[in-house]
């Protein structure tokens, strides 16, 4: 199966690259995070306890989420309202962390996950994406950068939104959610054993796409625009 996973930290430019890589290559998308992120905002919006593992598992089960295409990106749909924007909130992010690192929740969202597959390929993003969802994909990619080039792309983006946000507080943030996403014990964010590790660090966007089609060349041996 046509597969690239990309897994890492948040900021480490994931879903920018994949967001290009799927466009490139004409294959689906799996945005992971955003499974966990709806979850986080369902739970929120209905007052589930974020450790009341039954009922977020039964919630993540019968969530009633669609992802549409719009032509500039994908609207999120959560029984039937956008929800984009309203996912992109710290408070939405370190909740996602919270009830990721449940193992029936994660458990609930994994047939829903795997289903995302769809010829001729997938790209798909997330933190395990290579480790448990799809530990056969031929090509895997580990993307990271240091805390502080990351916090400052988020300081970037979100200032770029018209936030008023500070860099110091984005940076705590950033490695208070690290630190749960990497320690928890169900399927923890690491590199599978067979991924390529990428530290972005010092490389542009452009950079890193670059080295994932050398690596869909080389080892899918596929042309690519
Ligand atoms: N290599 C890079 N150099 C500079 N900025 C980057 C790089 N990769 C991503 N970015 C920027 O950093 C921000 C976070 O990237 P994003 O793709 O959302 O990360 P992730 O999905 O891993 O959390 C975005 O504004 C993106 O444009
Ligand atoms: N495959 C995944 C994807 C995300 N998660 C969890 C852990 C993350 O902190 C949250 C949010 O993930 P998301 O990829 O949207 O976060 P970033 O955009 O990288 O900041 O969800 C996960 O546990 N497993």
């Amino acid at each position: 199966m046509n597969i690239i996973t990309i897994d890492g930290p948040s900021g480490s430019g994931k879903g920018t690259v994949c967001h290009i890589l799927a466009s490139k290559l004409g294959w689906n998308l799996l945005d992971s995070g955003a499974l966990y992120r709806i979850l986080a905002y369902a739970a929120l919006q209905e007052k589930v306890a974020l450790d009341n593992d039954l009922q977020l598992a039964e919630l993540a089960l019968n969530l009633k989420v669609a992802f549409i295409s719009n032509g500039a990106g994908v609207d999120t749909i959560l029984n039937g309202e956008n929800v984009g924007d309203k996912l992109r909130t710290e408070v939405v992010a370190e909740s996602a962390s919270k009830v990721a690192s449940i193992q029936v929740v994660r458990d609930a969202l994994l047939e829903r996950q795997k289903a995302f597959y769809q010829e001729p390929g997938l790209i798909a993003d997330g933190r395990d994406m290579g480790t448990v969802v799809f530990p056969d994909a031929p090509i895997k990619v580990f993307l990271d950068a240091s805390a502080e080039e990351r916090a400052q792309r988020r300081f970037n983006q979100l200032q770029n939104k018209g936030f008023d946000v500070s860099i110091a507080q984005i940076l705590s943030e950033i490695k208070e959610r690290d630190f749960r996403d990497r320690n928890r014990t169900v399927a923890p964010l690491k590199p599978a054993s067979d991924a390529i590790e990428i530290d972005s660090t010092s490389l542009t966007i452009d950079e890193v796409v670059s080295q994932v089609v050398d690596l869909v060349k080389l080892k899918l041996n596929l042309a690519v625009k």
